[in-house]
C-alpha cells in the first residue's frame, strides 16, 4: 500500500513524499508512483507527528471535574476514588475519545499510564496511532498488594503482544510515595530483563522531596541512584524540584525527564528547571499529563507553555527556543521511545501531520516551527498520518461524533 504526497512543503521546499506501508520511501520533487493513492498537498507544510511523552489518556473522562485543588488533595480526595470505580469499558471510552483529541491536535505518538491496560490498548489499536502504554503499579507498601501488581504485570506484558506493532507495554510504577522500594527494584528488574521502559513520576512537588528526605535521607532523584533504578530506559515524568546534585545525575544516568508545563503550573506543583536541565544536557521531551490537571492533551499548547513559561520565570526571552522546544515534542519523545520515528526522512517510520500554511494562524509564514510554537491550534492541522495511514483527512477524523457522543454520558454518571 503507497501513498503519495504530492507539493507539499517540507523545510521551506517544495515537494514530494512516497510512503510505503509504514515508511517514508522517496522524497524528491515530482515523484511517480503506480498504483499509489494521491494525496494533494497544495498550500501545506509537513512536520514530524508530536509525541506526548506523558499522559494518563482515560482522564479525558475527569476532564473539568476536580479543578484548583493541590495535587495530594486532589488525588486523595477526588480523582483516586472515581477512578476506583472507573471499569475497563470506561476507559476504553476515555482513551477514544483522548486519542481523537491527539490526533485532531497533531499527535502521533503517546507514552501512557493507566488502570485497565486492554482498554487503552484497544482504543489504541482502533484509532490507529502509536503508544507505549504502561501496566499501572501501586502497592501502597502492602505486601499483598505488591504481589498481585507484580502477577498483572507480568501477565499484561504476555497479553501485550496480541497488539500490533504500533503497540508497546512499558512498566508503570506510579511514584516512589505509592510504590515500595521493593517493588520499584522488581519493576526496574522486569523492566530490564525484557527491554521495557519504566515509566514514574518523580520529584513532582515538595512534599514528595519532604518525605523522602524524612524517610531515606535522600532526596528522590538520590534515593533512586542508590538503588539503581535510573537509565537511559527510565522515563521520568514532572521532575520539578531537584537540585544540581540531581540534575546531574539525571544527565549522567541518561534518564529521559518529561516536561509537563501545563499540570505543573495548574496543580502548582512548581517550575521546572528547564535550562539547568538543557545546560547539563538531560534528556528532554515534553507531555501534557492527563486531561483532569491540564485539561488537554494539546501538544501544540503545551510547546507553547514550555517556551513562555521558561521566559518568563528566568526573566529571559532568548530561553527555550521555538525550534528546541518542537524537537522536544518530536524528535526527542520518539527517540525516548526508542521509535525510529520523529523525522521526516526516507526510511523512517511514516507518521507526520499535514498543516494548512492558508490558516490565518500561519500567515504570513516567516518561520513554520516557529508559528507551530507559538501560534497554531488544532484548528490548523489538516492531515494526520501515523504508521503509514491517515487517520484524520480535512481535520476530520472517521466514527468523530459517536466517540464523542459515547463520551459526553460520563458527565451524568460521574457528576
Ligand atoms: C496509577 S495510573 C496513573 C495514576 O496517576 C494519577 N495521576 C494523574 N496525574 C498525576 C500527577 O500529576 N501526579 C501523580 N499522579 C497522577 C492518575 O490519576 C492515576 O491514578
Ligand atoms: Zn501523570
Amino acid at each position: 500500500m503507497s501513498l503519495l504526497i504530492k507539493n507539499i512543503e517540507l523545510n521551506g521546499v517544495c515537494t514530494d513524499v512516497l510512503i510505503q506501508g509504514n515508511r517514508f520511501a522517496s522524497i524528491a520533487p515530482e515523484l511517480e508512483a503506480e498504483g499509489a493513492e494521491i494525496l494533494d498537498a497544495t498550500g501545506m507544510a509537513i512536520i514530524p507527528g508530536l509525541v506526548n511523552m506523558h499522559t494518563h489518556a482515560s482522564m479525558t473522562l475527569l476532564r473539568s471535574y476536580a479543578d484548583d485543588l493541590h495535587l495530594h488533595d486532589w488525588l486523595n480526595n477526588h480523582i483516586w476514588p472515581l477512578e476506583a470505580t472507573m471499569t475497563e469499558e470506561d476507559i476504553y471510552h476515555g482513551a477514544r475519545l483522548a486519542c481523537l483529541e491527539m490526533i485532531k491536535s497533531g499527535t502521533t505518538c503517546f507514552a501512557d499510564m493507566y488502570w485497565h491496560f486492554h482498554g487503552v490498548a484497544r482504543a489504541v489499536e482502533e484509532m490507529g496511532l502509536r503508544a507505549v502504554l504502561s501496566s499501572v503499579f501501586i502497592d501502597l507498601n502492602d505486601e499483598a498488594r505488591a504481589e498481585k501488581e507484580r502477577k498483572l504485570a507480568e501477565k499484561l506484558y504476555e497479553e501485550s503482544k496480541r497488539y500490533s506493532d504500533r503497540i508497546g507495554f512499558s512498566l508503570g510504577p506510579h511514584a516512589i510515595y505509592t510504590v515500595s522500594e521493593a517493588s520499584l527494584k522488581w519493576a526496574k528488574a522486569f523492566a530490564r530483563e525484557n527491554g521495557l521502559l519504566f515509566h514514574i513520576h518523580l520529584s513532582e512537588t515538595e512534599k514528595e522531596v519532604a518525605d523522602c528526605l524524612a524517610e531515606h535521607g535522600l532526596r528522590p532523584v538520590q534515593w533512586l541512584e542508590k538503588n539503581g533504578l535510573l537509565d537511559e530506559q527510565t522515563i521520568a515524568a514532572h521532575v520539578v524540584h531537584v537540585n544540581d546534585e540531581e540534575i546531574e545525575i539525571l544527565a549522567r544516568r541518561g534518564v529521559q525527564v518529561v516536561h509537563n508545563p501545563g499540570s505543573n503550573m495548574k496543580l502548582a506543583s512548581g517550575s521546572f528547571p528547564v535550562q539547568k536541565m538543557l545546560q547539563a544536557g538531560v534528556k528532554l521531551s515534553l507531555g501534557t499529563d492527563g486531561a483532569s490537571s491540564n485539561n488537554n492533551l494539546c501538544m501544540l499548547e503545551e510547546m507553547k507553555l514550555a517556551a513562555l513559561q521558561a521566559k518568563v520565570v528566568h526573566g529571559d526571552p532568548t530561553l527555550l527556543p521555538a525550534k528546541t522546544v518542537f524537537d522536544m515534542a518530536t524528535g526527542n519523545g520518539a527517540a525516548a521511545l526508542g521509535l525510529d520515528a520523529g523525522e521526516i526522512a526516507e526510511g523512517r517510520l511514516a507518521d507526520c501531520v499535514m498543516v494548512n500554511l492558508e490558516n490565518p494562524r500561519l500567515v504570513p509564514g516567516y518561520d513554520l516551527i516557529s508559528d507551530m510554537v507559538y501560534s497554531a491550534d488544532s484548528s490548523c492541522i489538516d492531515t494526520v498520518i501515523c504508521n503509514g495511514r491517515v487517520l484524520m483527512r480535512n481535520g476530520r477524523v472517521d466514527g468523530e461524533e459517536e466517540i464523542i457522543a459515547e463520551a459526553r454520558k460520563y458527565k451524568n454518571r460521574f457528576q
